[in-house]
């Protein structure tokens, strides 16, 4: 099968770490194709860059799918850029990595923080933990680190994670971790063997949540809110 992995924002680097990751958690004759629009913002922090960011995110979506062969799409964006859309459009399930890493969280402890990195993004994350039920049991912090530090290895980025998970665990009484960027997604073994719990990437969450449903034969439904977009005729 193959699974589209579709960076919203437009930094070809953090696509091609993403799709790594992605690819190494593929099951055996998944291809994955990682991709991110040719323009937009280079990284999304907040919701102006969110909005920017979803016309991209939709021509690739619609670009890939008329091209056939795509068994589901993951959006590798924390903020579930443009989500609901994606679904009307696609054929094949859509999976956002916020939902798929707080699903994931749940299904492996109680009470899970999120780190993410810059406060900014703190309010937009808050809102999807209420959408997808998970509010009474998440707390959400900012490692203080812009997304795009991430791809500099002398930013010191990972450092700053690395101290926001530790203060989750003495504060916050998590009892897993989800990183709340793409862009963190080649982080999440080596930080759970470190800090002896789970911390999970919501990227590969993802690509294994639309594997099985790739295996149950299971699509989006087209029933209703997400039925197809009408033409538009006067
Ligand atoms: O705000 C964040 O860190 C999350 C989000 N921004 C981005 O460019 N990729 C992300 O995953």
């Amino acid at each position: 099968m193959r699974i589209l992995v579709v960076n919203p924002n437009s930094t070809a680097s953090m696509t091609g770490r993403i799709g790594a990751a992605a690819s190494k958690v593929a099951a055996p004759g998944t291809e994955i194709v990682a991709t991110n629009p040719p323009t937009g913002p280079a990284s999304i922090e907040g919701y102006y860059d969110e909005a920017l960011a979803v016309p991209g995110l939709l021509a690739e979506i619609d670009r890939h799918q008329r091209g056939g062969g795509i068994a589901g799409t993951v959006i590798a964006c924390f903020d579930d850029v443009g989500l609901d859309a994606a679904r009307s459009l696609a054929t094949a399930p859509v999976i956002g990595i916020c939902e798929a890493a707080m699903q994931t969280a749940a299904l492996l402890g109680g009470r899970f923080s999120v780190v993410t990195t810059l406060p900014r993004s703190i309010p937009a994350l808050e809102r999807l933990a209420q959408r997808y039920g998970m509010a009474g049991r998440c707390t959400i912090r900012a490692a203080g680190v812009p997304v795009l530090a991430l791809e500099d290895p002398a930013s010191g980025a990972v450092e700053r994670v690395r101290a926001e998970i530790r203060r989750a665990m003495e504060q916050d009484g998590a009892e897993t971790i989800v990183l709340g960027c793409a862009g963190m997604a080649d982080l999440a073994r080596a930080l759970s063997e470190e800090m002896g719990l789970p911390v999970i990437d919501g990227v590969t969450a993802a690509v294994k949540l639309v594997e099985g449903l790739a295996a149950l034969g299971l699509r989006t439904s087209k029933a209703g809110g997400y039925a197809p977009p009408l033409p538009k005729t006067r």
